[in-house]
């Protein structure tokens, strides 16, 4: 972490990370011994946008790292619809493969929104499908989009009380601001989902104990905007003049906060951190489903000699 932040009340998510990282390769190699298989993660890269290029880059490192095997497809900039859609339907067959993850954004003129519907709900470690979303806010068991899970990892290592506390998100994303919003409702927070047009965002904010900054503006979140004693998490991060910045006015909301997350160093490392995880949880789910379906072709099969079973 930088120098600047070293001070308590910033949020070390490379350290959390770390952890993360560590815990989930202990249990890819426990998985390894008991089934014989290694989780895969498929990474597909379309064109060569040089963020999205590094993004990818760190994902796959980290998961060869933690035991895990590598799938990646890199695509041009001109690749069809049709040319990305069979890359993903090729995946989603792939037994070596348990987790998918289409990099986004995808260049102009590809919908992506079709193309996300066609990763399986069992490989889909990014919680982007529209089944994953579902079972997200109906609370039911998924895998669930890896930004948000990193964000609660965090507030969760800092014992951030979330039961019956505001909860302001800034954003309505897909990716992170409405999936965000759905963890932290089912922590019992009193969620308060703001956009572009909040009417007087700063005062909404200024109620908030816990603000997640998920706008994609850099520095919108003003240091008067921050209670004093509130937690503040930004998901935010710009390449500018000045280095990596986030949707927060950093040193300014540090003034007042209790807990900040540092760009970088916070919220950006726990994401490929969640990711490796809901790979592990994506390969366990399809080997006991993988089993069960064995089991119970064998006991039909037994049942049908006559053994009795039946
Ligand atoms: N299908 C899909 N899933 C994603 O999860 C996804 C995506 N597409 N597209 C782009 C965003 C962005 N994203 C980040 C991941 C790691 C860092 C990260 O590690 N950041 C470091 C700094 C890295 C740097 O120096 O650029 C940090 O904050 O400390 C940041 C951002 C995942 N995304």
């Amino acid at each position: 972490m930088d120098g600047k932040f070293m001070d308590g009340k910033f949020m070390d998510g490379k350290a959390l990370a770390k952890q993360v990282r560590e815990r989930t390769a202990a249990e890819v190699a426990e998985f390894t011994a008991r089934t014989g298989r290694r989780p895969g993660l498929a990474t597909v890269l379309v064109g060569d946008d040089p963020a999205s290029a590094v993004y990818v880059a760190s994902k796959r490192k980290q998961c060869v790292a933690a035991g895990m095997t590598d799938h990646h497809r890199l695509l041009p900039a001109t690749a069809s619809q049709d040319e990305v859609a069979e890359v993903l339907t090729e995946l989603a067959a792939d037994p070596e493969v348990s987790g998918i993850l289409l990099q986004l954004p995808l260049p102009a003129g590809l919908d992506a929104g079709a193309l996300v519907q066609l990763i399986p709900a069992a490989k889909d470690v990014d919680g982007l499908t529209t089944l994953s979303a579902g079972l997200l806010a109906q609370g039911r068991p998924g895998l669930r989009p890896c930004t948000p899970s990193g964000v609660i990892e965090l507030l969760d290592a800092h014992d951030v009380p979330l039961e019956g506390a505001n909860a302001v998100v800034i954003g309505r994303s897909e990716l992170v601001g409405k999936p965000v919003a759905q963890l932290l409702l089912q922590r019992n927070a009193t969620v308060t989902i703001c956009h572009s047009r909040t009417r007087d965002l700063a005062e909404v904010c200024r109620r908030a104990d816990v603000v997640v900054a998920a706008a994609g503006r850099a520095g919108l979140v003003q240091g008067d905007w921050v209670k004093e004693g509130a937690v503040v998490v930004d998901v935010g991060i710009h390449r500018t003049d000045a280095g990596l910045v986030g949707d927060v006015d950093t040193a300014a909301a540090a003034e007042r906060a209790a807990l900040i997350t540092p760009v970088p160093g916070g919220v950006g490392p726990m994401t490929i951190a969640m990711l490796l995880h809901n790979t592990l949880v994506a390969a366990r789910a399809q080997f006991d489903a993988q089993f069960d379906a064995q089991f119970d072709a064998q006991f039909d099969a037994g049942a049908d000699a006559g053994t009795g079973a039946g």
